[in-house]
């Protein structure tokens, strides 16, 4: 590793934090998650030495339902370091430059959500964000940068890699530590088999690399939105959005040529759902054989027991497990059972194993599973999987290259 730490960092400075809280949310409200927990650890550090800590992030997608301020945020992660957050809903303009030079030595500061500025989209070279209005006035009133935020680390967007243009720049507490953990695994060597559970709501972003890890993987088990859309390839009448979805449809054009041809030419390597979960009238958990869907009705919120059953065996008889993504909706008890069905069948083998994430990782706790029957429970989602396949990360490189 060749970047600089918070060792490196004099203390008592004006520094700019980048963190990652991109957390769920449920009916507007911010849901506590591991991303708090493990950030807090470098804010409390960097406030304990007296120094100015302004801290970045994002939440969402603009257009998402879950696009929403940091105000909730601030709140949260002054409960986990046990002083106060203060919060200013801008970013750069002058309520946020006021707050900032208003601050005290040790004090912590949270700027609003990185992604209502224009400028922090899309994904352009370092070059170009280091020249964004945002960048250019926001560094002027700090002496240094830390980027704390590995899971967000493959996105191009001004928070993450404009400011090591500009600033002497620092990895965080999470950063160093995620970094160690995830980059071994893309070296590590198994003998036995390795399985990689597959899925969650971002098919677009995991179906691209099953493609580039099919050398490292000896069977892909697929649940949530992946696996419907796989089971759609495969001629079933499942993976369309009915009843005012929206998953399945855009991410099919998106992926169909790519899943055809993972089914053609990797299909012995794909291991898909046999039966799955909706809700029936009374509102209650309804299972169905996959084989017996005729009519594209249905919203599907999880995989089936008979489909644990199958998954299970391939679990135990590996050498290494990753997880990426959830099987279904497991914040709803009633459609847990696939994703905590395949974690149970991980923590009872002492496989290597590696659970990603921002959100499927948070079913260990939710589910009262322990972190230390895993080898690495990660807070990274796409960083995750693309440091797996070899990607180079833009804003671990540029801290490197610092
Ligand atoms: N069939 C389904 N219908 C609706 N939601 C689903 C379904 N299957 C899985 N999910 C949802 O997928 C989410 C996890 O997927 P996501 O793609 O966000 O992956 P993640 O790796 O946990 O997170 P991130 O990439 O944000 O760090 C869970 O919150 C779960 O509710
Ligand atoms: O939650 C994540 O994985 C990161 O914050 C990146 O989020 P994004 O996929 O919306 O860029």
């Amino acid at each position: 590793m060749t970047f600089k730490t918070l060792d490196d960092l004099d203390a008592g400075q004006r520094v700019l934090v980048r963190l990652d809280l991109n957390s769920p949310v449920e009916d507007g409200e911010v849901q506590d998650n591991r991303r708090f927990d493990r950030h807090a650890t470098t804010v409390q550090e960097l406030a304990d030495r007296g120094d100015r800590v302004v801290l970045m992030a994002h939440q969402g997608r603009p257009g998402g339902d879950d696009f929403v301020s940091l105000e909730q945020h601030a709140d949260i992660l002054a409960g986990h370091i046990g002083m106060d957050v203060k919060f200013v809903a801008d970013t750069y303009g002058d309520e946020a430059i006021e707050a900032i030079r208003g601050l005290e030595a040790g004090e912590v500061l949270l700027l609003e959500n990185t992604r209502m500025l224009d400028e922090e989209l899309p994904e352009e070279d370092p070059e170009v964000k280091a020249e964004t209005e945002f960048v250019q006035t926001l560094s002027q009133e700090f002496d240094a940068y830390v980027n704390d935020a590995y899971s967000a680390a493959h996105r191009k967007h001004a928070s993450l890699v404009g400011f090591p243009l500009v600033l002497p720049s620092y990895a965080g507490r999470v950063m160093e530590s995620e970094y160690e953990a995830n980059s071994s695994i893309a070296t590590q060597e198994f003998e036995g088999d390795v399985t990689m559970v597959v899925g969650g709501t971002k098919a677009t972003d995991v179906i691209g690399v099953m493609n580039a890890l099919d050398e490292k993987v000896d069977q892909f088990l697929l649940g949530g939105i992946a696996g419907e859309l796989f089971l759609r390839a495969a001629g079933h009448e499942v993976g369309y959005d009915v009843g005012g979805m929206d998953l399945f449809d855009d991410q099919w054009e998106a992926n169909e040529d790519l899943i055809r041809s993972i089914l053609d030419e990797k299909g012995d390597q794909i291991v898909l759902a046999t039966d799955l979960a909706y809700e029936d009238d009374n509102d209650e958990r309804a299972e169905v054989p996959v084989a017996n869907i005729t009519e594209k009705d249905t919203g599907y919120l999880d995989v089936g027991s008979d489909t644990v059953a199958t998954y299970t065996p391939y679990i135990h008889d590996s050498e290494a497990v990753f997880v990426k993504g959830a099987l279904g909706l497991f914040e709803d008890e009633r459609f847990a059972v696939g994703t905590v069905g395949v974690l149970e069948a991980i923590a009872e083998t002492d496989c290597f194993s590696v659970v990603g994430g921002g959100d499927t990782s948070r079913a260990i706790e939710m589910y009262g599973m322990s972190e230390d029957d895993f080898s690495h429970v990660s807070i990274a989602g796409g960083a995750y999987i693309r440091a797996m396949t070899g990607e180079s990360l833009p804003a671990v490189e540029l801290l490197q290259s610092n």
